[in-house]
């Protein structure tokens, strides 16, 4: 090795160890900035506008007096409810290159580190830079995990702040789905997380199950709160004006008794939600609506001639898939084609991404929810269940393990394990329509035990009764004041501290 590539290398590795020294020097030994008191970072490495839990955790601060900074990228716009708050700020993270996501596995992994050193900048650049003064709290999502569990640790050592996590599922897990159980990756990915998910002011979990798993295997410090998903209180079953508004505006509901039944999925197409169930059911309901309605060739009704006698009709069902993501294209392009190709008559399907207003007057105006969430931990719950439910909205769910901490078959919901299942489920709840018995029992027991406090036909809550949030269904602030408030408010501070801080601030203003 010639004398000027070492004196180059000795360079470099002093331009690397520089910041390196800095950061170090500023987590052992600088004194801590004191954080803003009643401030938050809310933390999504993700598309703000389709992280419902984190906008409404995001309202939730800033409705308790906290100046509010969510950090994300820019993508669908977020509820006026959230952009309206004056305390409520976006940080918005520059994205990484997009054609790294759309690599094939192989050249993914080998780009894969560009994309999170990419994120890892942003983040920094975003927590350390672009919030004017040290956030109280930061409250991260997890997943994703990776870098974001690293960095909001060093973070927390460098500014001061309280750090919440809230686990929504495992990282690793999901990496799980597209590299496979056995490679390294995912077992690196699991060991990242647990070492910097372990410790935390606090953690949330969107179920007893996950909470339970963390606590037990990976030995979590900091408090514990199972903070269930409920629904934000603009989410109620649409009056018929409103479902009428929703007919001028966009999807074709109309409330005729010859009218089609409306069914509804959301999604955000991530490979944990198979779709080729749902393809399968529908074409399953095509051929049962024919022999049952007699408009199918002689060949396929036997067995079938006399349902229509007995006027036991099907009725034609518009299926609307909403939300955004990855599998989009490739369903649809499936599901259209079976459409042309079989000459469906009784089923029309159709993809749709609403505004944030728009989207819980379609599910109250549906007919049927269907929830292909299939959790690639079996620890967490789809989110758009509770949507649904909120609207008053009846659902057929796949099952997996801890569902039944949100779907009670039978009572709330049913729930399928594939496709056939999905089929004969859905040709019990429409046998009839709009009348249909079936459908109409479901629909009351939901609405009797899962309602949201705020609506009128909900029973209500009984408080200090533990038992209470299965008979009435709080709203996501109620819960939210009931459970993270006492975390974050009244959790650890005197009221001389409170005062004494009250003053100073007030002081300082005046200054
Ligand atoms: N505005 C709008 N939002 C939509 C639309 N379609 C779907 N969404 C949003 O996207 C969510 C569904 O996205 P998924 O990614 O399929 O969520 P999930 O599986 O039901 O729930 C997951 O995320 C939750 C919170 O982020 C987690 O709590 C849960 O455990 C799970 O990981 C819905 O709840 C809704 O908020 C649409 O057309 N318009």
């Amino acid at each position: 090795m010639d004398r000027t590539t070492v004196i180059a290398q000795a360079v470099l590795l002093l331009a690397a160890l520089v910041p390196a020294g800095y950061v170090y020097y500023r987590v052992r030994f600088a004194p801590r900035p004191k954080p803003a008191y009643r401030s938050v970072a809310v933390l999504v490495l993700g598309d703000i506008g389709r992280s419902p839990r984190m906008m409404y955790h995001s309202e939730s601060f800033a409705q308790n007096g906290f100046e509010t900074f969510v950090v994300g990228y820019e993508g669908a716009q977020p509820p006026r409810s959230l952009l309206s708050l004056p305390r409520v700020h976006f940080i918005y993270l520059s994205p990484p290159p997009a054609f790294i996501s759309r690599l094939p596995t192989t050249l993914y992994r080998l780009f894969a580190p560009l994309k999170v050193l990419y994120q890892v900048l942003s983040v920094l650049s975003a927590l350390l830079g672009r919030i004017p003064h040290p956030p109280e709290y930061i409250i991260v999502q997890n997943p994703p995990s990776i870098p974001t569990l690293a960095l909001v640790q060093l973070v927390v050592r460098l500014r001061g702040s309280k750090l919440i996590i809230d686990w929504h599922n495992l990282g690793y897990s999901i990496l799980a789905l597209r590299l496979g159980q056995g490679s390294a990756f995912v077992r690196l990915a699991k060991r990242f997380e647990e070492k910097f998910g372990q410790k935390a002011y606090a953690h949330l979990f969107v179920t007893n199950a996950m909470k339970e798993h963390l606590v037990k295997a990976w030995g979590l410090i900091g408090r514990t709160v199972v903070l269930h998903d409920r629904p934000p209180a603009h989410f109620h079953p649409a009056s018929p004006a409103e479902t009428h508004q929703s007919h001028h505006s966009g999807p074709i509901v109309t409330l005729r008794p010859d009218r089609p039944a409306l069914l509804v999925t959301s999604t955000s197409w991530t490979p944990d939600e198979d779709f080729s169930i749902l393809v399968r059911a529908l074409t399953a309901y095509e051929r049962r609506a024919r022999v049952v309605n007699g408009t199918a060739d002689v060949s396929d009704a036997s067995g079938d001639a006399d349902a229509t006698k007995k006027g036991t009709k099907l009725p034609k069902v518009l299926m609307i898939v909403t939300g955004k993501g990855e599998l989009r294209e490739q369903y649809m392009e499936e599901i259209i084609r079976r459409e042309t190709e079989g000459r469906w008559q009784w089923v029309t399907c159709r993809s749709a991404w609403l505004e944030a207003a728009d989207y819980p007057l379609l599910l109250g105006s549906a007919d049927i929810g269907i929830s292909l969430h299939s959790s690639s931990s079996a620890l967490d719950l789809p989110m758009k269940v509770v949507d649904m439910f909120g609207c008053g909205l009846p659902v057929c769910a796949l099952g997996y393990p801890c569902l039944d901490e949100l779907v009670k078959d039978g009572e709330n919901g049913l729930v399928f394990k594939d496709s056939d299942e999905l089929a004969e489920q859905l040709e019990r709840l429409l046998t009839g329509f709009p009348n249909s018995p079936s459908l109409a029992n479901l629909r009351g027991s939901l609405r009797r035990t899962h309602a949201p406090s705020h609506m009128p036909y909900s029973a209500p809550l009984k408080a200090g009764d533990p038992d209470s949030e299965e008979l009435a269904w709080g709203s996501w602030s109620d819960n939210w004041d009931r459970l993270v408030r006492p975390l974050v408010i009244d959790g650890n501070d005197s009221l001389a501290e409170i005062a004494l801080r009250a003053i100073t601030e007030a002081y300082a203003e005046q200054n």
